[in-house]
């Protein structure tokens, strides 16, 4: 395997308990003026499933189905919640690691999906400790597309009916972090579509599919991609609808709240056929792909200029 001593499954860490979800929320919404409403409609959200994220479990999984895949010892470090990655990066300096792949949970271009961890990475590099290599991309990787497309073909089957449309929903953000995204722009809903197009000919679909975009956060006069999910299931002439979460590697809190439980429901309001597809999560494929990006050429940083981060707005 490369020239790795490690991997570092680096993440956005999840509350663990009632008590920690206000204090992780601060950490994730600081300075990036999110209002207090909607604050604390999302912590409600995880207090409805007893203040427990089920990121970090998912995460533990993904760690486990690694270990027999890779020939090095893997840690776990998050931005937002423990384990925090400052804390992981000098445990792994103790333990003498030189170099570490980085894997972010997260597939896609952007500022959160991917500058964000680029910061992070700076933030936790101490010195003598490890050289920290981010990974690249991974949306239209085969090893990503082959499980959503497993997934998606699983949710098909569940619903059992041929004439169900494929919409793939991922993570709303501002449109002028849409526009900053990736060297020339766009690039965050470029490659969405792009692995959108990749599942659907995997499962050897011609029919027409869609993207739609959820969890919605921020001010409400700053515009967001659109459209979002729920509105789109009201407005959708699809006799019957398989979601996949394409812009989400497992079934974090979005994905159990946003789709499994608000879409859901109105889609039962609806009387609209409605499933919802696993994300790629310890899909063997998705595993393996891991360690196939470890054997790649390392990987050259994205230019600074990329996906720059939003402009502050206070709260
Ligand atoms: C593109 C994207 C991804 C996908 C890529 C990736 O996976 O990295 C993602 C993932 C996640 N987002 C998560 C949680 C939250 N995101 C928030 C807020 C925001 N997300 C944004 C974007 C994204 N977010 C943005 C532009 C904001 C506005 C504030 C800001 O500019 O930062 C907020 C604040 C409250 C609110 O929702 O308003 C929370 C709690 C969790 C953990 C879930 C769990 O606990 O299971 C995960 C994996
Ligand atoms: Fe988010």
């Amino acid at each position: 395997m490369g020239n790795y001593d490690a991997l570092l499954l680096l993440s956005f860490g999840g509350p663990e308990g009632p008590d920690d979800v206000m204090p992780f929320l601060e950490n994730v919404v600081r300075g990036r003026g999110v209002p207090r409403e909607r604050l604390l409609e999302v912590a409600e959200h995880y207090q409805s499933f007893g203040g427990v994220s089920p990121i970090n479990q998912q995460n533990r999984d993904l760690i486990e189905a690694l270990r027999p895949e890779l020939d090095v010892p893997i840690y776990w470090g998050n931005r937002n919640w423990r384990p925090f990655g400052e804390d992981t990066v000098l445990r792994m300096k103790a333990d003498g690691i030189t170099k570490a792949a980085v894997f972010a949970t997260s597939a896609f271009a952007g500022y959160s999906s991917c500058r964000q961890y680029y910061e992070d990475i700076a933030r936790i590099s101490v010195e003598g400790g490890p050289e920290l290599v981010k990974m690249r991309h991974f949306g239209e990787h085969p090893g990503f597309v082959a499980a959503m497309a497993d997934h998606a073909r699983q949710a098909l089957d569940r619903l059992g009916r041929d004439d169900a449309r494929l919409v793939f929903t991922a993570h709303s953000i501002p449109v002028s972090m849409a526009q900053t995204a990736g060297p020339s722009g766009g690039l965050y809903e470029a490659q969405l579509r792009r692995s959108a197009e990749l599942v659907s000919q995997a499962l050897g679909r011609t029919e027409p599919w869609e993207l739609v975009w959820q969890s919605r956060s921020g001010p409400p006069q700053v515009p967001w991609l659109e459209p979002d999910v729920l509105d789109h299931l009201r407005k959708t002439d699809a006799p019957a609808v398989v979601l996949v979460p394409i812009g989400f590697v497992s079934d974090h809190m979005e994905v159990v709240f946003d789709l499994d439980v608000e879409a859901r429901r109105l889609a039962a309001e609806l009387g609209l056929p409605l499933e919802r597809a696993a994300t790629a999560g310890t899909h063997p494929r998705f595993v393996r792909m891991v360690r196939e990006l470890m054997a790649e050429p390392e990987p050259a940083a994205c230019a600074l200029s990329c996906c720059p981060a939003p402009v502050r707005r206070p709260a």
